[in-house]
């Protein structure tokens, strides 16, 4: 299993210093709003690569008013082995992280914490635009391919500056294809591990009956998959892509197409409880298919996700979670959201006293 025994907040968001001691049972904190609950949550979301899940600059994160740098510590125990990971971001620098005592890259956390979440700016994702379903795809395939963070990354960053060449109207061939080269490289492997991803999330569905929504995925990409194929695809979009100032083709465009199966619908055109139950049954079943190929199941943030749930589908929820052996990080405004977990799960409740959140005894 994968669980934190152990975290500690320091000069971060609300809280001045948290610390928590935990065991591996789900985690149900509740308290009124703005006590510092989704801050709590944001804080086990940076155990992973990224901004976290407000995708937040490391300067935002710093408490104010004293603005000095916020740090992050967590021993969590993952395939048998238990790690302290330290995350901080000290003078307004980008945040650097430690696994146990040495500097490492975000891709290595990417090995060891595995951190899925659902939060309720993800409500609209089905009809908003393509950016949200390929950060949640992208998210998705971060979890089975920890290098997926480091392809995109530096696709973007090839891209960025292709992007600038375009700007100035530059039209030495060689620069763009240096530029290209790297983007075809990175984007190949992009698409490859979406399209796994894909096909991961739809076998999970399929091999489990649950109280959930399957939904059919497929990813929407009109760029080619192969590298040398995509690097032509660059070459040839050039006199496109000068007089727009931008990249007109790439996996940088690509959508991620959903449908509520039974019914045979559009996402988008599905209810708001079924459109929050199309993203509770693909991230269960990511979770499935992450426990099934490394072993463990990777850490769930569910931000108000269980108050938005009728009572039926709430109970289904938490026996999924409890079934998969899950240590899922649960918001509520009332301990009673979780009354059905009885004592399959620890509490946390979050209250906050001038502007400082605390963790009341
Ligand atoms: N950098 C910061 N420094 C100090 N306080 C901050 C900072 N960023 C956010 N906050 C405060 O944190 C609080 C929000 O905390 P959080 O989002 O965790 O609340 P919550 O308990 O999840 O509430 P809700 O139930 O309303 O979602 C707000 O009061 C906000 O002002």
């Amino acid at each position: 299993m994968t669980a934190l025994t152990r975290l500690t907040l320091s000069h971060f968001r609300s809280h001045h210093r948290t610390v928590l001691d935990l065991d591996p049972r789900p985690v149900a904190i509740f308290g009124p709003n703005g006590a510092g609950k989704t801050n709590l949550i944001e804080a086990v979301s940076l155990l992973s690569p990224g901004r976290g899940l407000r995708r937040a600059s490391a300067q935002e994160m710093t408490r104010r008013p004293e603005a000095i740098g916020w740090k992050i510590t967590a021993d969590l125990t993952a395939q048998g082995r238990t790690h302290e990971i330290e995350t901080w971001s000290e003078d307004h620098a980008a945040r650097q992280t430690r696994i146990d005592g040495k500097t490492t890259s975000q891709t290595a956390l990417g090995r060891i914490a595995r951190v899925l979440w659902l939060i309720p700016a993800m409500d609209r994702l089905w009809i908003e635009g393509a950016d949200g379903r390929r950060r949640f795809l992208d998210r998705a395939a971060l979890s089975f391919e920890p290098r997926h963070g480091e392809a995109v990354l530096t696709y973007e960053k090839a891209m960025r500056e292709r992007n600038r060449l375009l700007k100035d109207q530059v039209r030495d061939p060689h620069w763009y294809a240096a530029l290209e080269a790297t983007m075809a490289k990175a984007g190949a492997e992009i698409t490859t591990n979406r399209k796994d991803t894909i096909a991961q999330l739809t076998a999970a569905q399929e091999a489990t009956e649950t109280a959930f929504p399957t939904a059919t995925l497929a990813l929407d990409d009109d760029a080619p998959d192969a590298e040398d194929a995509l690097r032509a695809a660059f070459a040839t979009s050039r006199p496109r892509d000068l007089p727009a100032g931008r990249t007109l083709v790439g996996p940088h465009r690509a959508d991620l197409l959903a449908t509520f199966a039974a019914k045979d619908i559009p996402a988008r055109d599905c209810s708001t409880g079924e459109q929050k139950a199309l993203l509770i049954s693909l991230i269960l079943a990511n979770a499935r298919a992450l426990a099934a190929q490394i072993g463990t199941p990777p850490l769930l943030l569910l931000d108000e996700v269980a108050a938005h749930l009728d009572a039926g589908r709430r109970a289904a929820l938490y026996d999924e979670i409890i079934a998969l052996n899950a240590q899922a990080w649960m918001t509520g405004t009332g301990a009673e959201l979780f009354e059905d977990l009885g004592d399959r799960a620890q509490r946390i409740e979050v209250l906050e006293t001038d502007g400082i959140s605390r963790i009341a005894p």
